[in-house]
């Protein structure tokens, strides 16, 4: 199954289009629900267990009907409650229920008492109001009730475009959604709700997906593997790129780092230009680095000269000053690609003007995280989602907001969202790293939305290969494993 996310609307879109294809929404609703049985059969160990199943008014709840009917078919013991009325339920939904011979009862929280599962198909992910009353009684006696919980397309309560909660959402055991994901599955905090996630197939043509045109995808190696930069066996390493990196006079860790993931991820050469007074600390730390004192902006400026350093690393412990401001200046006008981070939105708080002007555009990469992207763009509103894209259109650069689920977007409107980093990410130096990342498949020619994505997945894979305990300094020696284990 492919990686597209697909929104709320788009999702509708599929279900109608698969419709208009000859694949009637009962046929649908009926390989939900069973997708939703089979689950939660797997969820109690395939033996017999006593199940509630919550439904609502609309077509989860439908969903939940045919998971009540294969379930009770199968030997569990089912009891049934509807928040809203039966003769109220229509389309597909009210199908759903006339297939269902067992009892109805009102949904209230003492269906939940002796029950070892509780199957959540209340709400959907268009859910777009807060939820109250009656239905956000029953989500948190859900929240609060001490058995296995799965739900239906979404924990409801999630808002499916943007992942946030609308009032509240139970934490699900596991989450069975349909088709492919949409972007509450992927984005905090409904990500945590939704526990395991699975994208069943329920016989919607993947044809479906030309005229839909998804714009959001999961970031996988399968779409950057085809353009990810390996050494040629007649090359050398000037046709592997010069990495230029700005280091600064006192943190000189932070541009440590990124130098030493980029000379370890294929930069062929790696320059760290930095204040004369830190010289020593640079040379001293990785013998394959080049170190260049550069006095001021106009040295930095003049490193550009060469037309072989063809990559630029600015903000990694460069200290937010005048130098900076004057070296990104120069960067960016001298058409190259690269990356900016930390210290650069620092520099240049609420100042994207200025970097707009110098020719910031799409063969650069902003990488910050919350903190930084506000720094630079201001309080947006929405979803990280949201802004990450609006940021992109704003700049015309590739914005690459980290988090625990990063997003990647282009000025274009792509998408890609990053899900594969572990919590040990969060430790210092790991933004360092990861720009280090990006600098060297910028340098050997990768396109910067691909080099963002490849960057972004590496650094989680090499998370995800040290595991707990690790620190900044173990990431670079990771990518071995790393690039060796999943053939890139
Ligand atoms: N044929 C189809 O369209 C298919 C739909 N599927 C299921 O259909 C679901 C989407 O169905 P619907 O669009 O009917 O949406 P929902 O089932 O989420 O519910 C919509 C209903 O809830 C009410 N509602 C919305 N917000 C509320 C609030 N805050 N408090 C109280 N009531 C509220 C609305 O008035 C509406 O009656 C998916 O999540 C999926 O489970 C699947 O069966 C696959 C096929
Ligand atoms: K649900």
């Amino acid at each position: 199954m492919g990686g597209e996310i697909l929104t709320v609307s788009q999702m509708y879109a599929a279900d109608r289009a698969a419709m208009d294809q000859g694949v009637p929404g009962t046929l649908l609703m009926e390989r939900a629900g069973m997708a939703v049985a089979r689950e939660a059969m797997q969820l109690s160990r395939g033996r017999p267990c006593p199940v509630t199943v919550l439904c609502g008014p609309g077509n989860n709840g439908g969903d939940g009907f045919v998971a009540a009917r294969h379930l009770a078919a199968a030997g569990w013991p089912v009891r049934l409650g509807l928040l809203g009325e039966r003769l109220a339920l229509t389309g597909d939904a009210a199908w759903a229920a006339s297939q269902w011979t067992g009892p109805v009862f009102p949904a209230s929280p003492a269906l939940l008492d002796g029950a070892d599962l509780v199957i959540d198909a209340l709400f959907g992910a268009g859910l777009n109001r807060a939820l109250d009353g009656e239905a956000l009684v029953l989500v948190q006696a859900m929240a609060a009730a001490d058995c296995l919980l799965l739900a239906v397309d979404v924990p409801s309560g999630v808002a499916g475009d943007d992942g946030s909660i609308l009032g509240a959402a139970a934490l699900a055991d596991v989450t069975v959604t349909f088709f492919r994901g949409k972007p509450a599955h992927y984005l905090y905090p409904a990500r945590r709700q939704c526990g395991r996630l699975v994208i069943a197939d329920i016989g919607i043509p993947e044809s479906v997906l030309s005229a839909i045109a998804p714009a959001h995808s999961l970031n996988t190696p399968g779409l950057w593997r085809g353009a990810f930069p390996h050494p040629r066996c007649d090359g050398h390493k000037y046709n592997r790129g010069h990495a230029l990196i700005l280091g600064g006079p006192v943190m000189t860790g932070a541009a440590r780092l990124a130098a030493r993931a980029a000379l370890r991820l294929g930069a062929g050469l790696v320059t760290l230009a930095c204040p004369p007074t830190a010289q020593l600390a640079f040379s001293v730390s990785l013998s394959s680095l080049i170190v260049h004192p550069v006095r001021d902006a106009q040295a930095f400026a003049r490193l550009l000269d060469d037309p072989r350093r063809n990559a630029i690393l600015l903000g990694p412990g460069s200290g937010a000053d005048e130098m900076l401001r004057q070296a990104t200046l120069a960067a960016l006008s001298s058409r190259r690609s690269g990356v900016l981070d930390a210290d650069v939105f620092t520099a240049f708080a609420n100042d994207l003007h200025s970097l707009c002007q110098a020719g910031l555009d799409q063969r650069w990469v902003l990488t910050p995280h919350e903190g930084e992207f506000a720094r630079l763009f201001g309080a947006m509103p929405g979803s990280r989602l949201h802004r990450a894209r609006s940021a992109a259109a704003e700049s015309g650069a590739i914005i690459l907001l980290k988090g625990p689920d990063t997003v990647i977007a282009h000025p274009d409107g792509r998408v890609r969202l990053n899900t594969n980093a572990p919590p040990d990410l969060a430790t210092a130096g790991s933004g360092d790293v990861l720009s280090g990342l990006i600098l060297a498949l910028l340098a050997q020619g990768m396109d910067p939305f691909d080099a963002a994505s490849a960057g972004a997945w590496i650094h989680g894979a090499a998370g995800q290969y040290c595991g707990r305990g690790l620190i900044a300094d173990d990431l670079p020696e990771a990518i071995i494993p790393v690039l060796k284990q999943n053939n890139l």
